[in-house]
């Protein structure tokens, strides 16, 4: 295994934010300029499947975690083919990455994957920053990128806001495949792809279930070929706001009553499906030690999120809806957001957060077994 460049001895570097405040510090990974939605994130373990989360795309990640690639890079916990952050932000990187999956460093897979970083600056200001202002516009520059204060500004206020973009389709399959069930084949699930992480059909595929992942573009027929026991909306960057196919083909799976799961994108999907509006957080939810209350039991779980929108639905009272009696079943502990949805008179439901936890905690995981006990009970 390589061990990366020091990070004293590389370039120099800035990250710009939109409101004109600049942070100086050194280049990490890939020299050059990069431009995405500051977002902070507070795991303190699983920058791999962070990096490779699919709906981080366009978004620069501000690791609150100081000490940041102290396990390196290993050849099993991507979440998807690639890193998919724009640019990542860290205090304090390994100098000497040490594990016994690592394969390379943290550094050294940053720069094959030219993914642009800083490294060395205060990342506990820039994120009280964040939490006070709002995630927000940003850029990272160095080597021949870089330029005055006032022109990197500038280039930052150029970019698009993360309101009203449409992404899940960049980050999307394009081919349909399968996820074969781990033993005893029990069922089978039709997963719509808007940017799905590869741990979540890994915990289908752990109860029974062959999962045929389809392209975000997916039409009714596409998805009832497979002749499916349940559906699956996935996880998937930008504004849900933006999803009108999606929203069509769930409302049409409801019309079936059909069991329906979804997991973040797919949770807000079913919002907009049931009529309810989607909004962005001032700062979003992002980290894996976030308190959620499950409605339908009373439990506390400890869950992992990555999610800067959130639906709109009323948290003290059953909502009328095209599919019948709705309600929030799940919701956040420390600012009371919408963290699920259930349908009272059909089987379907939605959690905003990760019960496939990658990284994170395995609170969530009765979730997936929630699907199944669904989709056995459509069986009966
Ligand atoms: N992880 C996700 O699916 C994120 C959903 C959406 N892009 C959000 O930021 O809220």
């Amino acid at each position: 295994m390589t061990t990366s460049t020091r990070g004293a001895t590389k370039a120099p570097a800035v990250l710009v934010l939109e409101d004109g405040r600049v942070f100086r510090g050194r280049a990490y990974g890939a020299v050059g300029e990069t431009f995405g939605e500051a977002v902070f994130s507070t795991g303190m373990t699983g920058y791999q499947e962070t990096l490779t989360d699919p709906s981080y795309d366009r978004q620069i990640v501000v690791a609150t975690a100081p000490q940041i690639g102290n396990t390196g890079w290993n050849d099993e916990d991507d979440e998807s083919s690639r890193i998919w952050v724009s640019g990542y932000v860290v205090r304090d990187p390994a100098r000497i990455p040490s594990n016994w999956r690592a394969k390379r460093s943290l550094d050294d897979e940053l720069v094959a994957q030219n993914i642009v970083g800083i490294s060395g600056i205060d990342t506990r200001a820039l994120t009280r920053h964040l939490r006070e202002r709002g995630s927000m516009r940003s850029g990272i520059f160095s080597g021949e990128a870089l330029a005055t204060d006032a022109e990197l500004v500038e280039k930052v206020q150029a970019q698009p806001l993360m309101k009203g973009l449409s992404l899940y389709e960049e980050v999307a399959t394009k081919e349909a495949y399968v996820v074969p069930a781990i033993g005893e084949k029990k069922f089978t699930v039709a997963a719509v792809d808007l940017g799905i992480k590869g741990m979540t059909p890994h915990r289908m595929a752990e109860r029974g279930i062959e999962v045929h992942v389809l392209p975000a573009t997916a039409t009714e027929d596409d998805l009832y070929a497979v002749n499916p026991d349940g559906v699956f909306f996935s996880n998937g960057p930008g504004d849900p706001a933006t999803a009108e196919g999606p929203v069509a083909l769930m409302t049409a799976v409801l019309a079936r009553r059909t069991p329906l799961f979804g997991i973040c994108f797919g949770n807000q999907i079913l919002g907009r499906a049931l009529g309810f509006g989607t909004y962005k957080l001032k700062y979003g939810h992002r980290g894996i030690n976030q308190p959620v209350q499950d409605r339908t039991t009373g439990k506390v779980e400890v869950t992992a999120h990555n999610h800067g929108f959130a639906v709109d639905a009323p948290l003290d009272k059953v909502s009328e809806t095209p599919f019948g009696r709705a309600e929030v079943s799940h919701v956040c502990l420390n600012d009371q957001v919408v963290e699920g949805l259930q349908l009272l008179d059909q089987p379907a439901f939605s959690v905003q957060y990760h019960p496939e936890a990658a990284a994170g905690p395995h609170d969530a995981a009765y979730l997936f077994d929630r699907f199944v006990s669904l989709m056995e009970g459509q069986r009966a």
